[in-house]
């Protein structure tokens, strides 16, 4: 290892996971040898001390000493790009955590944890909603009042750098492709859905919160407004009650009453969880119509997140009722999980990516460095 040479340590809190991964960085900011990723399952405690602890002894020794560090935080408000972790940067997106409290904690606890274990470090972050710097107008707005936007209540959306990740090897496999019409959909713990023309994302499913849109592990998804106000006033919830239900007990959970986790969930013969997977779903396919009618057409759909790139039945069961739209899959495309997952007669073509936030993560805090 040269003088030059910098471990880089990138870690990405999920709802549902830490993944953490080390990289060898040459004295030019390029990368150099291979990565080494691992994912460590989240409890609902999200214990991100034990989480990481775990990861580093999985990871290869370099991952002990990291030279610099860059971490996913969700919530970067209209931050177009990675930025240095300054305790002023720091309080800045301490602020932004009632926009994504199961998120932005957990990632801010790691940027305190990294600097006590590795106080020479230089640290980064970079941000899910950057991706989104270029939603149409009309989907930035929020349907509210004009001084509640101005006051930054408006659509941030999120899953971007999972988007990013998804777009290049979408770009990979077939360039002129990748600039026209797409709707994403990324589906893990959190799932969103996206539409992206000209490898730009113009709108997006999650708002000023990673809670709004489909159904996900726990979280409701959209909902009808009036619930807070019935749950406030006449079933007296205090909010933290409300809070919890509408991130942690929701979606799947809810439905099912059984599992947050697609795989318990497609393992179950029973009737609940038949509901929570057919109203996942749907509520997908109508988000994959609304994206594609905010984009007034689409040439491919994209799948990506535990479940989007994991699940073929998941896959199938959205895809059902979009015939009428040109998405037709192929079952044994599908089966064996891409990339490309659609009929040869489809006339809107299908993909499917695993994701790896953490090469965006990493791109994203070189190019800061070098900026
Ligand atoms: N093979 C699979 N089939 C169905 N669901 C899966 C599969 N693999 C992972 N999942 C679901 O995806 C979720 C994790 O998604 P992922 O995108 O990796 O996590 P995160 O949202 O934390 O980033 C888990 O909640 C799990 O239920
Ligand atoms: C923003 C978000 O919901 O992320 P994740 O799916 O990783 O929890
Ligand atoms: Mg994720």
């Amino acid at each position: 290892m040269s003088a030059s040479t910098r471990n880089w340590l990138v870690m990405n809190v999920g709802s549902a996971t830490l993944k953490v991964a080390v990289y060898t960085v040459d004295g030019d900011g390029e990368r150099a040898g291979a990565s080494h990723r691992v994912t460590i399952p989240l409890g609902d405690d999200a214990d991100v001390d034990a989480a990481l602890s775990t990861a580093l002894t999985r990871l290869p020794a370099a991952a002990q000493q990291p030279q610099a560090i860059v971490h996913r935080v969700v919530h970067g408000g209209r931050r177009a790009g990675a930025v240095v972790l300054t305790p002023a940067q720091c309080a800045e997106l301490t602020a932004l955590a009632p926009m994504a409290p199961l998120h932005q904690p957990p990632a801010l606890a790691l940027v305190e944890l990294a600097a006590r274990r590795w106080p020479r470090a230089r640290q980064f972050a970079a941000f899910d909603t950057s991706w989104h710097a270029h939603l149409a107008p009309w989907s930035r707005r929020l349907p509210l009042p004009q001084g509640l936007h101005t006051a930054g209540v408006m659509r941030y959306g999120f899953h971007g750098l999972a988007y990013q990740s998804a777009w290049r090897q979408l770009k990979a496999q077939a360039p002129a492709l990748a600039h026209r019409r797409l709707v994403m959909a990324h589906l893990g713990g959190g799932s969103s859905l996206c539409a992206v023309h000209d490898g730009r994302s113009i709108d997006t499913t999650m708002g000023l919160t990673p809670l709004d849109g489909v159904p996900m592990a726990t979280r409701s998804g959209s909902l009808d407004p009036g619930v807070i106000g019935y749950l406030t006033h006449a079933l007296r919830m205090p909010w933290p009650e409300i809070e919890q239900v509408l991130w942690r007990e929701s979606g799947l959970k809810g439905l099912s009453g059984l599992s947050g986790d697609m795989r318990e969930l497609q393992a179950d013969p029973g009737e609940a969880a038949a509901l929570a997977r057919e109203h996942y779903a749907r509520r997908v396919a109508q988000a994959m119509a609304a994206m594609a009618t905010s984009l007034g057409g689409v040439d491919a759909i994209v799948f990506s997140g535990g479940i989007g790139a994991g699940a073929a039945a998941v896959r199938a069961q959205i895809a059902a009722p979009l015939r009428w739209m040109g998405i037709e899959l192929d079952p044994e495309a599908n089966q064996r999980g891409g990339p490309a997952v659609h009929a040869d007669h489809a006339t809107v073509s299908a993909w499917v990516f695993h994701v790896n936030e953490e090469d965006e993560l990493l791109e994203a805090a070189l190019a800061e460095e070098r900026a």
